[in-house]
């Protein structure tokens, strides 16, 4: 028997949905209600999408039969009929039936899964999520009782067949007529609601809006609607600022306009026209979604990846646009050397002209750059630490608070370097939840007395961040509670004839040595950068304090997800090794030395207690629950 397949009339065979479909689809049905009319973009992007794959199968495969239709995107629409219908046709790449349950019946592609973990973090029901995610495909179901999807695919002895739904749990395929040519047509029967979408004017006054850039004709009921063009390719001072952000929501799936943009040429080292978008807003913040690499790549107005993942550094994720670039070969391979070395030249040229965009609009309109850090500094963060390559550009573009700052202002590494005082060699800063955590915990003392400014680092990637930079300007990046700080022309802290004497101080010290040894206190002495605070706790293990905070942090997770015991568990951290500095000005100590004399056992409590707290500021108590019954002993003598 031949294997080949024939378009021989077959019975519908009905499929289910995936689960995780039906409740995409539920969602879009039952609770989409405004907006309805980007399933009009979602399609037609779709249709271009497959058109811009056949396109570039055209130039690199050898045997495929040139069958001289044109490349099109047909549209017809019917209001008379008792059945108001609308229908999407292209003479894209089409799907195979195999392809028609792998590409609609399943949730594989990452938009739509996105969309339906924001609704479930968010509660959110509403259509702008949509637009950020592009359900695509299955926003058909907004408006349709029915939808029947008949296609061909560009394989030569593939049959056609049609795919139809209701919406409802489950679908059927069937073998489609023998003459139906190559390409996808998506035939949608309207709900009684929507039947305007039916008309041809409405529809017109929706693709110029939504797809005036789809790069093949887009014609509704036969009539031309867009002139085909490719903004990138054009000179920008011929470009509007409308046009400009049209193109975003275009290609970006956007509905509101882009931050910033950046249009460039160039000829040397490749010929480039690129046209990138910073987006309003970063879906990463809420910690919903991670974005996947979107700047579209082409050569000469053909598409070649529309996600390339190895064109720009990891944390550009966030960019939308265009990159064209006519040096490429159309069927570029990532395999091959000279091809992966062509895009990695690509990729670093437009990423140092991005950095220099964003440098300039720093210089030109830091509220605009202050605005946009806002959103996306993480990323800039990122790359700082991670891109060796780009570095140096990324740390001039960092922006912190700092002790000399207001709060809410920002200060970047260079101005920090401006104001450095004489003698100053590094760069000091401060890692804590909030500018009023920072200002009220011990640190921050010695170097306000000394007039030194820090940098207050309030994410919890800062501290990554700043030991991976490790220096700007030669100036090495210094955490303020570091062990071995040596600031520089300590001033004498005031006299202070209420301050403990030297000798007790000195007795003291010696005593919650021993008395703290077993606690990991290495060193004791009395402080010379403390003004107010009691005591404070400076890390003195190799191991930075940041590490040990991301360890236990992944240990509380790995116990979270009950994957601790096993294979792969994150080691304990070595035990503690801290210094301890003590105030001989704090009212605090000196009630200790006093107790110590007089209450040792009480005395004892109290120095722990105190130990507790500066481990507390510092970041570093591994363990509360013994503090509380402390405290309980403490009270019963108060
Ligand atoms: N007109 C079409 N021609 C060929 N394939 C299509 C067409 N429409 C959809 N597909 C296929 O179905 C898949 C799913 O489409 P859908 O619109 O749901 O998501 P997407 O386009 O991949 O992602 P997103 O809309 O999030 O960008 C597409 O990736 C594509 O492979």
């Amino acid at each position: 028997m031949s294997d080949k397949k024939t378009d021989a009339q077959t019975a519908p065979q009905k499929f289910e949905f995936q689960a995780e479909i039906k409740q995409l689809l539920d969602i879009v049905i039952h609770s989409l209600y405004t907006e309805k009319e980007i399933f009009v973009r979602e399609l037609v992007s779709n249709a271009s999408d497959a058109l811009e794959k056949f396109r570039h199968l055209q130039l690199t495969e050898k045997n495929l039969p040139d069958d001289q239709r044109p490349l099109e995107v047909n549209i017809t629409t019917d209001d008379k009929a008792d059945e108001k219908t609308i229908t999407i046709a292209d003479d894209g790449l089409g799907m195979t039936s195999a392809e028609l349950v792998e590409n609609l019946g399943t949730i594989a592609h990452s938009g739509s899964k996105a969309f339906l973990k924001a609704l479930g973090e968010n509660g959110q029901k509403n259509a702008n999520l949509i637009g950020q995610f592009g359900v695509g495909f299955y926003s058909a179901f907004m408006v349709a009782k029915h939808v029947r999807v008949t296609s061909r695919s560009w394989r030569a002895d593939e049959p056609a067949h049609t795919w139809s739904s209701d919406g409802s749990g489950s679908y059927t395929i069937e073998t489609a007529p023998a003459d139906t040519p190559r390409g996808t047509s998506i035939a949608i029967t309207l709900k009684d609601d929507c039947a305007d979408f039916a008309g041809e004017s409405r529809i017109k006054q929706i693709l110029e809006h939504y797809s005036a850039f789809v790069s093949f004709p887009v014609n509704l009921n036969t009539k031309r609607i867009n002139t085909v063009q490719a903004l990138w390719l054009r000179n920008k001072n011929e470009i509007k600022p409308e046009e400009y952000t049209e193109f975003y929501k275009f290609q970006a799936h956007a509905w509101d306009e882009p931050r910033t943009h950046l249009h460039f040429s160039a000829d040397a080292p490749l010929a480039i026209n690129a046209l990138l978008f910073v987006p309003n807003e970063n879906p990463e913040r809420f910690g919903m979604t991670r974005l996947e690499p979107s700047v579209a790549l082409y050569c000469r107005k053909v598409l070649i990846d529309s996600r390339p993942k190895d064109l720009l550094p990891e944390w550009l994720r966030f960019l939308k646009g265009v990159v064209d670039c006519e040096d490429l070969p159309l069927n570029i391979s990532r395999e091959t050397m000279q091809d992966k070395a062509l895009i990695d030249k690509l990729g670093k040229v437009i990423t140092k002209r991005f950095l220099k965009h964003l440098d300039e609009l720093a210089q030109n309109n830091a509220d605009a750059y202050a605005d946009l850090y806002a959103q996306f500094g993480i990323f800039l963060k990122e790359g700082a630490a991670l891109d060796f390559t780009h570095k140096e550009q990324l740390t001039k573009l960092l922006r912190y608070e700092s002790s000399l700052t207001e709060k809410g202002k920002t200060t970047s590494l260079a101005d920090y370097v401006s104001r450095m005082k004489e003698g100053q060699t590094e760069i000091y800063y401060l890692i804590g939840a909030t500018r009023e955590s920072i200002e009220s915990g011990p640190y921050i003392e010695g170097f306000k007395s000394r007039n030194l400014e820090v940098l207050y680092c309030y994410e919890a990637v800062d501290d990554y961040v700043m030991s991976n930079v490790r220096e700007f300007d030669g100036k090495k990046l210094v955490s303020a509670d570091s062990a071995d700080l040596k600031l520089p022309d300590a001033p004498k802290p005031p006299a202070d004839e209420n301050a403990l004497s030297e000798t007790d101080t000195a007795a003291l010290v010696e005593w919650l040595k021993t008395t703290l040894a077993a606690r990991g206190v290495a060193e004791v002495k009395s402080s010379d950068r403390l003004t107010d605070s009691p005591a404070l706790a400076l890390n003195a293990d190799p191991m930075p304090a940041h590490m040990r905070r991301m360890m236990r942090a992944m240990r509380q997770q790995q116990a979270a997800a009950g994957t601790d015991g096993k294979e792969g568990e994150i080691p304990a951290e070595p035990p503690l090794k801290v210094n301890l500095e003590v105030n001989p000005r704090s009212a605090v100590i000196k009630r200790l030395a006093d107790a110590q004399k007089t209450a040792p056992e009480k005395a004892a409590l109290i120095a722990e207690q105190i130990l507790d707290n500066a481990l507390i500021s510092a970041g570093l108590l591994d363990d509360a629950s013994k503090m509380v019954a402390r405290i309980y002993k403490l009270l019963e003598t108060a």
